[in-house]
């Protein structure tokens, strides 16, 4: 194979989203299965041991497309040529602990690796914010960054696209093939808006199938909204392995492109659509193609989710006015 690798850097590499993500890099689930790929770890002082191991057992899996593994915990070093950088690393909610509280906690690792990104990374970097609170976080790398277009920050609403699927497939029983044009709104929180008015069960579109709007107001909106901290109930410890699989399924949407007559959903800088205040980071539907993403268009939002819309991009108004606030943007 003679195609130049192309350097993923993780951050948070040791945690548990770090160690269900970097088996499947390895092994081609994020660029392709032809896409030789070189990964950087960035961890804490405290990880870089347990993230030795984990490079330890990737060398193990002798994955043929795993042309290197360098761990760091500097961001100049991590983000140096970073063709793809997944910002997994922060501290996850624990029980009772609502998202507003991380930002204080967690903004402070986002900017300066922000600047490492602006001042190291390659060209066409691509950056995908995971750790929480997202949205946010995804916004204070940006601000960070600005040689780098803002459009190349993005955030993590694909689990919930994910969760929204699933949930509609298990309601008609159609399978999760079948479901397209799911879209997530807003805020990666409690907040969010999965909206399944544009979306389609085999065909059909998803509301008319569906015909139960109490279905959707009082269980399939906070089933998945809440999924998150049902999981943490759940488990003791927050979503990991779906997590990976959505950061997956982000990028490799992202680079490969959307399905003809499909979108996805992604927390991207808003230009303004929908009402959507320009700057912020907030989840839209979209297409993708050669590697670039545009803003589904034309849709009309109706009276059921006009307000719901409007009350997680007003979380997101709060969120930015608290971290400015703090001088993180
Ligand atoms: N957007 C989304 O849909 C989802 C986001 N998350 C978020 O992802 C994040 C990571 O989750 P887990 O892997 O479960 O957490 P974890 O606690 O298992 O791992 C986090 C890792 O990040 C490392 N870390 C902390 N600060 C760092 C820094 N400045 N640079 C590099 N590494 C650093 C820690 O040492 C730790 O190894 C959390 O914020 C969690 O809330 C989790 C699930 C879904
Ligand atoms: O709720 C959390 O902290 C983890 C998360 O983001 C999710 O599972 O959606």
């Amino acid at each position: 194979m003679t195609r130049t690798p192309v350097n993923v850097t993780v951050t948070g590499a040791a945690g548990q989203i770090g160690y269900a993500l970097l088996f499947r890099i390895a092994s081609g689930h994020l660029l392709g299965a032809d896409v030789p790929v070189k990964l950087r770890l960035l961890e804490i002082p405290q990880g870089l041991k347990a993230a030795e191991g984990t490079a330890m057992e990737l060398d193990d899996a002798a994955f043929p497309l795993l042309r290197g593994i360098d761990i760091t915990d500097d961001p100049n070093v991590a983000f140096a040529g970073a063709n793809v950088a997944l910002l997994v690393g922060a501290r996850p909610r624990t029980k009772g602990m609502e998202r507003g509280d991380l930002l204080a906690a967690n903004g402070g690792i986002f900017k300066p690796q922000g600047k490492a990104i602006n001042d190291h990374a390659a060209d066409d970097i691509k950056v995908l914010v995971v750790g929480n609170p997202a949205n946010t976080n995804a916004l204070i790398a940006q601000s960070a960054a600005p040689d780098v277009p803002a459009e190349r920050f993005t955030a993590m609403t694909r689990l919930d696209h994910n969760r929204a699927i699933a949930q509609l497939a298990k309601k008609t029983g159609a399978a999760v093939s079948d479901i397209k044009r799911v879209t997530i709104w807003g805020n990666h929180s409690a907040t969010q808006y999965p909206d399944i008015f544009h979306a389609e069960v085999a065909g059909k579109n998803a509301a008319e199938v569906v015909n139960d709007e109490q279905w959707l107001a009082d269980t399939f909106i906070p089933t998945v909204a809440k999924r998150g901290a049902a999981i943490i109930e759940a488990r003791g410890a927050s979503s990991a392995a779906s997590a990976a699989s959505a950061a997956l399924d982000h990028v490799h949407t992202w680079v490969n492109g959307t399905a003809d007559g499909d979108w996805t959903s992604m927390g991207i800088v808003s230009d303004g659509s929908y009402g959507v205040p320009a700057g912020l980071i907030s989840s839209f539907p979209v297409t993708t193609k050669d590697g670039s993403f545009e803003i589904v268009q034309g849709l009309e939002i109706n009276e059921f989710s006009r307000p719901r819309i409007d009350a997680s991009v007003k979380e997101l108004e709060e969120e930015r006015a608290a971290v400015r606030e703090l001088g993180l943007i």
